[in-house]
Parts: structure tokens; C-alpha cells; sequence
């Protein structure tokens, strides 16, 4: 069943056009890559599809229903509810530690201190950094940082997960430890997975590939369906 799509969307910023006109499913469950080479709208898709960014023209729509048309405030609700994001740079806030961090959405939708810790603590676990709980985002790895933000997209266990180049900054061997993470848990939690990269190789871990080029889906034979997907389940 499809759960998030998007049709016809069209972007630009002032007179740089993005996205002219693109149409995607994504359905419940489904990990896909969206490809392409720098600046082709990888980015801009995610932020119409995630409800950061309004398109221009075309429609967003979450389980059917429009969402390009909600309010920002509704959008934002939307966001902290359903879905999470996890950019190249975890984005942790420097002040506090990972289990603060992970703790943090929880917090924000009105969990209260000591279950949110515990759930915190549970995803430290299962990302296998749960030794660094305790510790500041300055005195952490790379690869540990990740996984912190990744727990921390997964905390509220949204419906999907928005990732933009989520390995971007890690070198290979510690990119695959964190989006072998990544798919795991989201099969697991039959989250849906947007995952925006420009490496064949991180793409290769998604069900389906959608290249675009120049503000459009490439259909020029990529974005087939995977046929040993199912192998790295
Ligand atoms: N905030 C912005 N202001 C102006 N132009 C922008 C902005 N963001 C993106 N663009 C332009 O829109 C187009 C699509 O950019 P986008 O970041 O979506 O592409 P991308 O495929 O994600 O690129 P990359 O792989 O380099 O991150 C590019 O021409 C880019 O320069």
C-alpha cells in the first residue's frame, strides 16, 4: 500500500528550478533510494516529501490524503509524529548527551523523563552504543555520533524514515556499519525509508532505486525493481 507519494512535484529556488515535475510512491515498509548526481533535487524531493518544503506545484500525499496544503504547524506536527529525519551531519545538540539527545523527541511529545531515558537507553542498545549513554557528541566518534542520531529518528518509531546522504561523512567501513543499522531496524519496525545518496554502493541496500536527473525521474532503465534485495534483509 502506498504511504507516502508524491505527483507532479515541482520546486525551484527563485529562478534555479529543482524538481520539474516528480512522481513517486513510496509504500509501507519499502526502502528507496533516491540517486542522482549533485544537484539533480535529491535533497529538495526529501524536504517535499518529508513537509520541510512546499512544492511549488504538484501534490504530497501521506496515506491518501494532501499535505503540501496543511499548515506549517500542522506539517511540523506531522514531522514529530510519523516521521524521522537523519541527515549526513546527526545534527546532536552539542550540549547534551546521547541519551539526552535520543531522549529529546520523546520529551518534546510529552513523555515523561524517566521512560523517555529508558526508551533513550533501549536504542543505545540495539545501535550498539549504549557505552557512550552518557557522553557529549564532542567526545564521540564519527560512526557513534551517527548511530546516536540515528537512534534518536527512531525513538518515536516513525512510519518513515527520511535519511539524506546519512553516511556522507563516515568512511566506507562505518557508513555500511550504520545503514546496516538503519535497514535492520527499519524491516523490523516495517518502517518506510527515503534514502537520499549519490553512491551506488549505500544504494544498493534499498528495494528500489529512483535516479533523478536535472529535476526529473531518469526512466531510462534505472530505478528497476532489485532482484537479490531480499537477500540483505
Ligand atoms: N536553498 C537553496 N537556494 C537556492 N538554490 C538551491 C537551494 N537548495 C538547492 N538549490 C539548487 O536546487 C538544485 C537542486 O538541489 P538539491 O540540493 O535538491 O540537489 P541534490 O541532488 O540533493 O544535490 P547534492 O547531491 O549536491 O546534495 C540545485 O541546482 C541547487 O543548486
Amino acid at each position: 500500500m502506498t504511504q507516502l507519494a508524491a505527483r507532479g512535484v515541482v520546486k525551484a529556488y527563485g529562478p534555479t528550478p529543482a524538481l520539474r515535475g516528480v512522481t513517486l510512491d513510496v509504500a509501507e515498509g519499502e526502502i528507496v533510494a533516491v540517486t542522482g548526481p549533485s544537484g539533480c533535487g535529491k535533497s529538495t524531493l526529501l524536504h517535499c516529501l518529508a513537509g520541510i518544503l512546499r512544492p511549488d506545484a504538484g501534490q504530497v500525499t501521506w496515506r491518501g490524503e494532501r499535505i503540501d496544503t496543511w499548515s506549517e504547524a500542522a506539517r511540523s506536527k506531522l514531522r514529530r509524529t510519523e516521521f524521522g529525519v537523519l541527515f549526513q551531519f546527526g545534527q546532536l545538540v552539542a550540549e547534551l548527551t546521547a541519551a539526552e539527545n535520543v531522549a529529546l523527541p520523546l520529551l518534546l511529545a510529552g513523555t515523561g523523563r524517566r521512560e523517555a531515558r529508558a526508551a533513550a537507553l533501549g536504542w543505545l542498545e540495539r545501535l550498539d552504543v549504549a557505552d557512550v549513554a552518557d557522553v557529549r557528541p564532542g567526545r564521540m566518534s564519527g560512526g557513534q555520533q551517527q548511530r546516536c542520531a540515528l537512534a534518536r529518528a527512531l525513538v518515536t518509531e516513525p512510519r518513515v524514515l527520511f535519511a539524506d546522504e546519512p553516511t556522507g561523512a563516515l568512511d566506507t567501513l562505518t557508513g555500511e556499519q550504520v545503514l546496516t543499522h538503519l535497514v535492520r531496524l527499519a524491516r523490523q519496525q516495517h518502517t518506510s525509508v527515503v534514502l537520499v545518496t549519490h553512491e551506488p554502493r549505500i544504494a544498493a541496500y534499498a528495494d528500489r532505486e529512483v535516479m533523478l536527473r536535472d529535476g526529473v525521474v531518469d526512466t531510462t532503465g534505472l530505478g528497476l525493481e532489485r532482484p537479490f534485495a531480499g537477500e540483505r534483509r
